[in-house]
């Protein structure tokens, strides 16, 4: 098990959802923790609830109200958490993000860039000023840096369908910089270093209860044969892999298929993976034919009307309104 004693653990979106459960687990193994996210109100709360629960008084559990996806703003809350808590960070869980599940004809260019600014973005942010600080406490220490970051992704990283046009990119970008970042810490002074990616299925959190509010139906078809955990539960997934030092780390049996079916040139956690990407082409071959495509046309995602002769959606037309300029 890593020994999180006395450790400086630092959560991003750490006030609610995944990060909150992560936090708690963290708590209950003696570390130190700081929780980032942009509301106070909600920080104040986590703080006050994991305060009751940490095993050691001297624990400093503290909160750096900060946007993720906003460099200045990560560079203040890192550097103020280094400062509060006496510790360069040892777990950095880049975990910030949202999600607004959207027909993608129904998505606004706003729409993909605010995504990929709070998802993809936040993730550059944490690792790239946490690397850092990691590497200067080593260095004030006079010792190697030693650490963990853990890019926290989705299973909706490694497919892509209906209603996640503007997410999935996101969290496939993440996956991809956890692969380049896994990398470039294997030798030299980070080479204590070692990378994570998450990839949670649906979890039962604030944020997912948001999204079902706007989720099309052909989205939700789609997700139902993956079970709805809990961030307790899932929390408990995120430290096994992190105990074990796997890379990719999933919640699910069908997240395991699909990590293994679209590892790609991603290490093997253990030699087991290899017989799941044989179950996962046989697999995901059969629930292509029966459900992935056959439900597109089912629930259409682009109506009939949409196409209608004279149908002018005004909000997402402008090629229409500049001709009708002309
Ligand atoms: N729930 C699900 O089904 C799944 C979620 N995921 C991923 O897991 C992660 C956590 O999701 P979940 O727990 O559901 O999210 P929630 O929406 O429940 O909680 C999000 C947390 O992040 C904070 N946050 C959001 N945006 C920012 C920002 N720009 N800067 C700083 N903090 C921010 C929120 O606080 P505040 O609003 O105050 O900033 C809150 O603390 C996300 O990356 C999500 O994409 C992956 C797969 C499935
Ligand atoms: C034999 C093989 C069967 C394959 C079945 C495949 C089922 C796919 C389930 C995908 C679930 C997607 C969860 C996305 C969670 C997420 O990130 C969002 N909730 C956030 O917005």
């Amino acid at each position: 098990m890593l020994d999180l004693k006395n450790k400086h653990v630092f959560i991003t979106g750490g006030s609610a959802g995944l990060g909150l459960a992560i936090a708690k687990v963290a708590v209950a193994r003696g570390a130190h923790v700081c929780l980032v996210a942009r509301r106070q109100g909600p920080l104040d709360a986590a703080v006050a609830d994991l305060k009751t629960t940490a095993p050691n008084a001297a624990q400093q559990i503290i909160a750096e109200p900060a946007d993720c996806a906003v460099t200045s703003d990560m560079e203040r809350a890192f550097a103020s958490a280094v400062t509060r808590i006496g510790l360069p960070p040892f777990l950095i869980v880049a975990n910030a993000g949202a999600s607004v599940p959207k027909g993608f004809l129904d998505l606004t260019p706003q729409d993909f860039q605010w995504q990929m600014n709070v998802n993809y973005m936040s993730a550059v942010n944490a690792s790239h000023i946490g690397l850092r600080a990691i590497l200067e406490g080593a260095r004030r220490a006079g010792t190697t840096a030693e650490g963990r970051i853990a890019l926290v992704s989705s299973v909706a990283g490694l497919i892509g369908f209906s209603g996640y046009a503007a997410y999935s990119p996101t969290k496939a970008a993440i996956i991809s910089l956890g692969q380049c970042l896994r990398h470039e810490v294997l030798g030299g002074a980070a080479r204590n270093v070692k990378i994570h990616v998450f990839l949670p299925g649906s979890m039962d959190t604030p944020g997912f209860e948001q999204e079902q509010k706007v989720k099309p139906e052909l989205t939700k078809q789609l997700e139902k044969d993956d079970p709805i955990l809990s961030p307790d539960e899932c929390a408990v997934h995120f430290f096994n892999g992190v105990d074990k030092g796997h890379f990719q780390i999933t919640t699910t049996f069908t997240g395991e298929l699909l990590r293994c079916a679209g590892r790609m040139h991603a290490p093997a956690n253990t030699f087991l993976d290899y017989f799941k990407a044989l179950m996962a082409l046989i697999g995901l071959l059969f629930w292509r034919r029966t459900e992935l495509d056959p439900f597109a046309e089912k629930y259409p995602m682009i109506p009939d009307s949409r196409a209608a002769v004279g149908a002018v959606d005004e909000e997402h037309a402008p090629l229409a309104e500049e001709s009708k300029d002309k």
